[in-house]
C-alpha cells in the first residue's frame, strides 16, 4: 500500500471528514448527477481518486520553509473558506449564473477574490480596472487556457488543437494572423462584398422557402443561414439545404457549441468525469462526423490539387497554402483542419446569439417597428430590395439592438490561466492559477447601467450614434479576445434586418419567451415565432 493510502486508513477523523465532503459534494452535484448512469467501475476510479486527493490534502507538508517566508511578504487577495476537496464551490450554489455569485465576491472581499474550486487554484477579477490589467497591460502573463481534462477530451485528447482552449504559442499567433483578413474584412474590400453577397443571397433563398402567414421555429433557419454562409465565406462550399450531411454537420456543430459553453463541476473534482463519459464519447462521435463531412464536402481534393504559386482565394487556401509551403511555425495539416472547424463551427455562435437576439425583439414590438422603420427608410433612400451590409452605418437602432441583446445575455469570457507568477490589483497570482473575469458584472451591474434587466437598445444610442462604453466588452480583449466578432456583427445586422424587412414575427400565446442569461448556448428546442409577410 502507498504512503497516501496508510495516511487515509490510519486517520478515523480524515476518513470522517472525506466522507461528510463526499456527501456534500453529492449534494451539490444532485442535478448533474440525476442525467448520469453511473458505471460501476467508474464509480470505483472516481472512488480512487478521491482516496488519492484526500491522502494529498492531509498527508505531511512539504519542507518549504524558505517558500513560506516569501509568501509572507506577498499579498494574497482574500476570499471565501476552502473546504477540503470542494474548495469553495459551494459559494457558487443557488445562483441563476455562477457569475452572479462573482459579483457578491467583489462586495464582500474587494476587486481581486482567490478561492480555490475542488482542486484548483482561481482568481476572480471584478472591474473594468483589474480586468484591463490581465487581458491588455499584463496579457502575455494571462493568456493560457485552463487544462480542463474535459477540454482535452473535447479536441481529440489534446486542448491545444483547438483555437479558443489552447495556450499561447507561436502556432496560436499564427493561427491567429491567418485569420484576420478573413474575419476582419474590411468595409468596402472584396471580402466584404464577397460575404454581403452570400449571407444575402442566403437570406433571400431560405426566407423564400416560408409561407405568407406561418410559424417558425427560428433555431434551424438562422443557424441553416449562418452555416451555409460561413461554409461558403470561408470554404467556398455551399450545401443544398436538404443535404442530409449538411444538416448532420449543423446538427453536430450546435450539440458541441452547447457542450463547450457548459460549466461542470467535474472540471474542478476531476474524480466525477467519468460521470460524463458517456456524454464525451457522444461528443467526440459528433467531431468525427463533422471531420468526414467538412473532408468530403469542402476540402474534397483541394490539399492534393494545389499548387505552388497559386492566389489563396478563401480561408481554406489560406491553411493548405501555409501547409504545404512550410511557412513557420510549422502547422501540421491535421492542426489545420481543426482551425477550419473551429471557424465554420462559429457559425453557431452567431445563429444561438441570434435566437436570442429574436427572442428578446418578439418581446418588444416596439423595437421591431423600430427595426422595419429604419429598414424601410433605407430601402426607399436607395431604391433597393435587399439590405446591404453597407447599410449599417444609417441603421444605428438595428446595431443597438444588436449590443443590448449582447449585454444581456451577457456571455462569460473564456477563462485565463496565469503562465507565470504576476499580480492584479497588487495581489500576488501564482502560475497556473485560474483567471475569471467578471464581465457579467461589466454588463449587469446597476452601478453602470440604469435599470440593467431592462431591454432598452436606446441606450447604445447618443445623438443618433451608436456609443459603447469602454468597460463593456462582450468580446474580451488583447491577444485572447474573440476572432469572430465581426462576423457576428455583420451577419447578425444582415439577419435581423433583411429577416424584419421581410416579416413580422409576433408571439404565440402560452409560449415562453424569457432568454437564458450567462451563456450563449439554447437548447435545440428554442422559440416558434408567428411570422406574416409585410405588405409595405
Ligand atoms: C455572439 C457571438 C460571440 C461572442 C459573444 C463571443 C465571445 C468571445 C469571448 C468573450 C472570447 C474570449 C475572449 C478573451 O479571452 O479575452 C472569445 C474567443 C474566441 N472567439 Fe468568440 N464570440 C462570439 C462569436 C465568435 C465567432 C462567430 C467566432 C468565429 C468566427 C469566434 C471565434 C473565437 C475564437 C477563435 C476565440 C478564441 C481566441 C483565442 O483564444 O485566441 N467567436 N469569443
Amino acid at each position: 500500500m502507498d504512503r497516501v493510502s496508510v495516511t487515509f486508513l490510519s486517520s478515523s477523523s480524515t476518513a470522517y471528514l472525506m466522507v461528510s465532503c463526499f456527501l456534500l459534494t453529492m449534494l451539490m452535484l444532485l442535478p448533474e448527477l440525476k442525467q448520469k448512469v453511473i458505471v460501476r467501475s467508474e464509480v470505483l476510479q472516481a472512488l480512487q481518486q478521491l482516496v488519492t486527493i484526500v491522502g494529498t490534502a492531509f498527508g505531511p507538508k512539504r519542507e518549504d520553509g524558505d517558500d513560506d517566508e516569501a509568501a509572507c511578504l506577498e499579498k494574497q487577495a482574500p476570499g471565501p473558506k476552502n473546504y477540503p476537496i470542494i474548495g469553495a464551490l459551494k459559494e457558487l450554489n443557488g445562483y441563476e449564473v455562477p457569475y452572479q455569485a462573482f459579483s457578491d465576491f467583489g462586495e464582500r472581499y474587494g476587486p481581486v477574490t482567490a478561492l480555490r474550486l475542488g482542486s484548483v487554484n482561481a482568481i476572480v477579477v471584478n472591474g473594468i480596472d483589474n480586468i484591463k490589467e490581465v487581458l491588455i497591460n499584463k496579457g502575455q502573463h494571462f493568456d493560457s487556457r485552463p487544462n480542463f481534462r474535459r477540454y482535452q477530451l473535447l479536441f481529440s485528447g489534446n486542448k491545444e488543437n483547438s483555437l479558443a482552449f489552447c495556450d499561447w504559442s507561436e502556432v496560436q499567433k499564427a493561427r491567429r494572423d491567418m485569420l484576420v483578413p478573413h474575419t476582419f474584412p474590411r468595409n468596402f474590400s472584396g471580402r466584404f462584398d464577397e460575404l454581403n453577397t452570400i449571407v444575402v443571397d442566403e437570406i433571400s433563398q431560405l426566407l423564400g422557402s416560408v409561407g405568407q402567414s406561418t410559424t417558425i421555429a427560428i433555431k434551424p433557419l438562422v443557424l441553416a443561414i449562418c452555416a451555409n454562409a460561413f461554409s461558403q465565406y470561408f470554404g467556398s462550399h455551399r450545401f443544398e439545404v436538404e443535404d442530409k450531411r449538411f444538416q448532420q454537420l449543423v446538427r453536430n456543430f450546435d450539440q458541441i457549441f452547447y457542450e463547450v459553453n457548459q460549466g461542470y463541476a467535474a472540471d474542478f473534482l476531476p474524480f466525477l468525469l467519468p460521470l460524463h463519459r458517456q456524454n464525451l464519447r457522444r461528443m467526440d462521435r459528433l467531431a468525427e462526423e463533422i471531420r468526414a463531412i467538412i473532408l468530403e464536402t469542402i476540402i474534397a481534393d483541394r490539399y492534393e490539387r494545389w499548387g505552388e504559386g497559386s492566389e489563396p482565394r478563401d480561408y481554406v487556401d489560406s491553411l493548405i497554402e501555409h501547409v504545404k509551403a512550410g511557412r513557420g511555425p510549422a502547422l501540421e495539416w491535421e492542426t489545420a483542419l481543426f482551425a477550419l472547424e473551429d471557424i465554420i463551427g462559429g457559425h453557431s455562435a452567431v445563429g444561438n446569439f441570434l435566437v436570442k437576439a429574436f427572442g428578446y425583439i418578439v418581446q418588444h414590438s416596439e423595437v421591431q417597428q423600430r427595426i422595419q422603420a429604419e429598414a424601410d427608410g433605407v430601402l426607399e433612400r436607395h431604391g433597393r430590395q435587399v439590405i446591404e451590409l453597407t447599410d449599417r452605418a444609417e441603421m444605428p437602432f438595428t446595431e443597438a439592438v444588436i449590443m443590448e441583446a449582447l449585454r444581456l445575455i451577457a456571455s462569460p469570457i473564456v477563462p485565463h490561466v496565469a503562465n507565470q507568477d504576476s499580480q492584479i490589483g497588487g495581489y500576488t497570482v501564482a502560475k497556473d492559477t485560474l483567471i475569471f473575469l467578471n464581465n457579467y458584472d461589466l454588463s449587469m451591474s446597476p452601478r453602470l447601467w440604469d435599470a440593467p434587466e431592462s431591454f432598452r437598445p436606446e441606450r447604445f444610442l447618443q445623438q443618433g450614434r451608436v456609443v459603447k462604453p469602454d468597460f463593456f466588452i462582450p468580446f474580451g480583449a488583447g491577444r485572447r479576445s474573440c476572432m469572430g466578432y465581426r462576423m457576428t456583427q455583420l451577419l447578425s445586422f444582415s439577419i435581423i434586418a433583411n429577416l424584419l424587412r421581410t416579416y413580422t414575427i409576433s408571439p404565440i400565446a402560452g409560449q415562453d419567451y424569457r432568454v437564458p442569461v450567462g451563456s450563449l448556448a439554447m437548447p435545440e428546442q428554442s422559440y416558434t415565432f408567428s411570422v406574416s409577410l409585410r405588405t409595405c
